[in-house]
């Protein structure tokens, strides 16, 4: 059986401390996101990198703060009612998107989390369930 590549499990190698413990574009799926208002430390880096193998559609910022992706969409009406679901998955996560149309159709989506000025796995949860909405 082949594997999508956002499907394989997250492990740096036979020696990795995340062997017992792999995340997967399922696995991050499968979670709900935890309310965040502070007073825990943002994902280092390395945690962010090892993340972004779960979602490879996915852009990490420079100052490992943000992940992004953006999508064109067929047209404008179709943009708004993509927006529409993310704000409805959004709601069920309560963790909230920073959504930008611009040029009528590109729709760019930002995660970050506010409260700690920085990325949580809320971030990579909420990515890995918008996927599906953007066709993969
Ligand atoms: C308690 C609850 O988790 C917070 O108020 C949430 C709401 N949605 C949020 N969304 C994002 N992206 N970052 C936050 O820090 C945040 N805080």
């Amino acid at each position: 059986m082949t594997m999508s590549k956002s499907n394989r499990t997250v492990n740096s190698g036979p020696d990795s401390p995340e062997k017992a413990n792999p995340e997967n574009a399922d696995s991050l799926r499968a979670a709900k996101c935890v309310p965040c208002e502070g007073g825990v430390p943002p994902l280092a880096r390395d945690q962010a990198n090892e993340l972004m193998r779960a979602i490879p559609e996915w852009e990490l910022d420079a100052a490992a703060k943000r992940i992004s992706r953006t999508k064109r969409c067929r047209n404008f009406v179709d943009a708004v009612a993509l927006i529409n679901k993310i704000a409805e998955l959004a709601e069920q996560e309560q963790h909230h998107p920073d959504l930008h149309l611009t040029g009528y159709r590109m729709l760019k989506i930002e995660l970050t989390t506010h409260a700690i000025d920085g990325l949580s796995r809320n971030d990579f949860v909420v990515a890995a369930k918008i996927d599906p909405l953007l066709g993969y």
